[in-house]
């Protein structure tokens, strides 16, 4: 492809992206290997290349743009080698007409913006939200140590006990440690939320909100699978790749218990009032995660965060009833949003009576109401907000 045919293409997938976001249709990457699949001529570089110039056009606009070509000509701003690749040649885009408006520049749409000011997230901490992730591992001490394993790339060390941390892009899943089950993907912030929940052997401790079981394996791995884990969701695809990661990763999960939305506690009948620690790891809308997801932030709407915010009271309420006396809950969202972190905690204390928050042993993030929020500016990780509570 010429380097305006790929600028053609990019403009094309945005179009199809634009309007997955507003109809909240198939993702981005989803459309991409689809756009891909029917275009055989383009190479591995073509594809590349087309795929960096989509998610240049997607981090820099913050309101959903009108359409790929304004994106694109927003990308042109920033860019100027971009500009005489709009040449009319082709299968390039047609010349940048006299007064064409590029798309609007910015971290999120404009009422996001507003939300993530109300949460103390501005200048610095805003443009972070849309920076590169770098690549996070655990080594997973059911099988291995950070101290004796060899890795085809040596990482950097980082502050928990199991991390290491490899460039954007690393293709650890090719690697035959990740294949064997040394080593599992997963962010920093994550691995520390597990260690902060300072579990112990012999304790039953619920996944409430396990997908498929990041942090459920991190944990049964820290308590050297000593304890009765119980892994629950909702989602059965999510929650049915986690027998198969568990065995892979040498973990031993008790119970794998599929909830049924409004019903959930049903299934969770046996472990009412029973559980030493429960962990919420709540669905929310993401904010943290927009270095890696950055579209997220065009799929999200007032409607969709009010939504998330009262599953995020439900699924609270929910784990509430399964703590024993004397037991913790921690929640966590990857959301720096305030609605998604104390907001919620002030709420669920106004809600429960019993129960008080605790001080969290985390090296990282800062205190936010009655938690603590990590950043992706000041503390390279993803966005997370956590909060550990204690039933009397
Ligand atoms: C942030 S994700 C969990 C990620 C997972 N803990 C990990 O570390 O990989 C939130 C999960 O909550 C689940 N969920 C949504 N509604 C739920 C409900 N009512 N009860 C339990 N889980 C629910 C979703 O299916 C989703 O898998």
């Amino acid at each position: 492809m010429t380097p305006a045919a790929r600028v053609q293409a990019a403009i094309e997938l945005l179009d199809q992206i634009i309007e997955g976001a507003n109809s909240k249709g198939a993702p981005a990457d989803r459309l991409i290997s689809a756009y891909f699949k029917t275009r055989r001529y383009a190479g591995s570089k073509d594809r590349r290349a087309v795929r960096d110039l989509v998610y240049q056009a997607i981090r820099l606009c913050g309101e959903v743009p009108h359409d790929g070509r304004s994106a694109m000509l927003a990308v042109a701003t920033q860019d100027e080698n971009l500009v005489p690749l709009f040449d009319g040649s082709d299968h390039g885009p047609a010349k940048i007409g006299d007064g064409e408006m590029a798309a609007f520049i910015g971290v999120a749409p404009e009422w996001l913006e507003k939300k993530l000011t109300d949460s103390g997230i501005t200048g610095d901490e805003a443009e972070a939200l849309l920076g590169r992730a770098s690549l996070d591992i655990r080594v997973n001490t059911l099988k291995a140590s950070r101290e004796d394993l060899e890795l085809p790339e040596e990482g950097e060390v980082l502050a928990a006990p199991n991390a290491l941390r490899f460039p954007n892009g690393t293709q650890v899943e090719q690697w035959p440690q990740y294949r064997d089950g040394l080593i599992e993907i997963q962010d920093h912030a994550s691995q520390w939320v597990c260690e902060a929940m300072d579990v112990q052997a012999g304790e039953t401790i619920i996944d409430l909100c396990a997908g498929a079981g990041g942090k459920t394996l991190a944990l049964a791995a820290k308590l050297g699978n000593a304890a009765s884990l119980v892994a629950c969701d909702t989602d059965k695809r999510r929650l049915g790749n986690l027998a198969p990661r568990a065995e892979r990763a040498g973990a031993q999960i008790d119970h794998t218990v599929l909830l049924n939305p409004g019903e959930e506690r049903d299934a969770l009948a046996p472990w009412i009032g029973k559980a030493d620690r429960v962990l919420i790891d709540a669905p929310c809308s993401g904010s943290g995660t927009w270095r890696r997801s950055p579209e997220g932030r065009w799929r999200l709407d007032r409607k969709e965060l009010t939504r998330l915010t009262k599953l995020q009271d439900h699924v609270l309420d929910l784990g509430a009833e399964l703590v024993r006396p004397g037991g913790t809950l921690t929640f966590v969202t990857c959301s720096v949003l305030d609605d998604e972190g104390p907001a919620r905690i002030g709420s669920f204390l106004s809600r429960h009576e019993g129960w008080s928050a605790t001080a969290l042993d985390l090296p990282l993030g800062r205190k936010r109401g009655e938690g603590k929020r990590l950043t992706p500016f000041h503390d390279g990780t993803d966005g997370f907000f956590v909060a550990n509570l204690h039933l009397r």
